[in-house]
């Protein structure tokens, strides 16, 4: 079998050799899903997995923009259109300064296996810019978000592919985006997700993967007979996902202790409760300040500039920054500090070893194509109020993330339960979210 993942690998290489996080991203899938694989002979010699790895479109394009002191800029915008055997691509889009090839290609791979688990009818896709949102004036904002639609709007629809946020994407930027689409197409149309409610959006859809990540290791621990309440919880990033993973895990009773940004982490023994991550919503969403300005309001919380918070003793550990940002080391030091379950909430935030170190002492371990798959089933759920023309309330569509996530974590069991017990999350998700995308891929044969 071991011949079989490195032959796998020495071709998929070959064409994508500088590309790391995309190559990490596949190596995962291919060592869980190849074994399979070879043991079913609907799969076997049919070359799915290639196929797979393989963007059916990958466009890169000119962002033109001019800045506040008439200066003139140019980024790089990109879109991964990976897999459409099930549904339209769907996917967010990162403007980051680190946004490469490789980073939206590993995304996009993900995204694949991801959108296939939460039951949804939706293809994969990533896309972004190495644009830095970070100090920019909104008009800045705006003038770049209208040029990178000006170009993207061609290749996207409501039938094709369905764009939505990502890290440095969020209402703001999607509000932009959207104004341009139906400048440019003169349509009003579904064409992304997380739009404003007025015009389109989908209640819980902001809170949506934060939440889902939280009901995601719910039923975890509910697998040992344990709760959120009276947990002490670390969190990491104070974006998007980390605020409302920090509002559901406090909400059902556990204690967050901290957050963090690139500069660094805070922590509040006492725990961030309701009232402080109002504040963390103001500094972080309207001033866009640092996570260090926390302490200036709350002084008995401590801030570690330029560390990451996994030292910090916990029950429950949720990544919800960026990609590699939780190692080997970071991982043993979880494990003797005694944290029983870790869920992702950012996309592949745990290197290989720290996967390894918790698959060795048998933690509870979600990785984020599983765990924080709310978000894109319920852009899903706002796909379909759009088509329908309807809007559900806040009830039904917590009611329907809630019943999603728990689907998504009854296939990893089908799939990932390994003989003595032990619940392999990641080899459950990587087969549960291929066989149906490879099952749609045969029936349409080889385009
Ligand atoms: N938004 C969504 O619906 C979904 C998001 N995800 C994933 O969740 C993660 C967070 O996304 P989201 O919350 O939306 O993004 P946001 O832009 O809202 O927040 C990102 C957070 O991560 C921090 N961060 C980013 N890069 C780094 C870095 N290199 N080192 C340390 N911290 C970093 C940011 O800090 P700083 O401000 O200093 O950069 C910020 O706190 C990403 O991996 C994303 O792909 C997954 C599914 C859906
Ligand atoms: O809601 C979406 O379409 C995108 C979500 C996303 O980018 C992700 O799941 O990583």
């Amino acid at each position: 079998m071991k011949k079989l993942i490195s032959d796998f690998m020495d071709l998929v290489k070959v064409r994508n050799h500088n590309e790391p996080e995309f190559l990490q991203a596949v190596q995962e899938v291919a060592e869980t899903v190849i074994p399979y694989i070879a043991k079913h002979d609907i799969y076997y010699g049919k070359n799915i997995l290639l196929r797979m790895v393989e963007p059916e479109r990958a466009i890169m394009f000119r962002v033109p923009w001019v800045a506040d002191d008439g200066e003139i800029h140019v980024n790089r915008g990109y879109r991964i259109q990976m897999n459409s055997a099930i549904g339209p691509y769907k996917g967010g889009l990162r403007f980051h300064p680190s946004v490469n090839m490789s980073i939206l290609k590993f995304l996009a791979f993900e995204q694949v296996f991801k959108n296939s688990l939460t039951t949804l009818p939706m293809g994969g896709g990533k896309g972004g810019s190495d644009f830095d949102p970070k100090g920019k004036s909104d008009d800045e904002i705006m003038r770049f978000c209208h040029s990178f639609m000006a170009e993207l709007c061609r290749h996207i629809g409501p039938n094709t592919d369905v764009p939505a946020g990502d890290i440095g994407v969020g209402a703001r930027e999607i509000g932009f985006l959207f104004g341009m689409y139906k400048k440019m197409r003169n349509e009003f149309t579904g064409v992304l997700t997380g739009k404003g409610r007025s015009w389109g959006g989908s209640l819980i859809r902001p809170e949506a993967t934060g939440y889902g990540t939280v009901y995601f290791a719910q039923s975890m621990l509910k697998t040992k007979g344990e709760s959120f309440a009276r947990k002490t919880v670390v969190i990491s990033g104070s974006g998007n996902v980390a605020q409302y993973a920090t509002e559901k895990a406090t909400q059902l009773g556990g204690k967050v202790v901290t957050l963090s940004d690139s500069s660094g982490y805070i922590y509040d023994e006492e725990g961030i409760d309701e009232e402080k991550l109002v504040h963390v919503m103001y500094l972080k969403n309207e001033k866009r300040a640092r996570i260090s300005e926390y302490v200036k309001k709350y002084p008995t919380a401590k801030f570690f500039k330029g560390e990451s918070p996994w030292t910090v003793k916990c029950d429950i550990a949720l990544p919800c920054a960026t990609q590699n940002e939780l190692d080997g080391n970071d991982a043993g030091t979880l494990i003797s500090n005694g944290c029983i379950c870790v869920a992702e909430g950012a996309n592949m935030p745990s290197t290989p070893e720290a996967i390894h170190e918790f698959h060795g002492a048998k933690t509870l371990f979600a990785p984020g194509k599983a765990s924080n798959a709310g978000g894109v089933a319920t852009s899903g759920l706002e796909m379909s109020q759009n088509s329908l023309r309807i809007s559900w309330s806040r009830e039904e569509v917590d009611e329907r993330l809630k019943g999603i996530m728990e689907d998504i974590h009854d296939s990893c069991i089908e799939y990932g339960k390994e003989e003595d017990g032990y619940i392999n999350y990641v080899k459950g998700a990587n087969i549960a979210g291929f066989v149906k995308v490879a099952d749609a891929m045969l029936a349409q044969g080889v385009v």
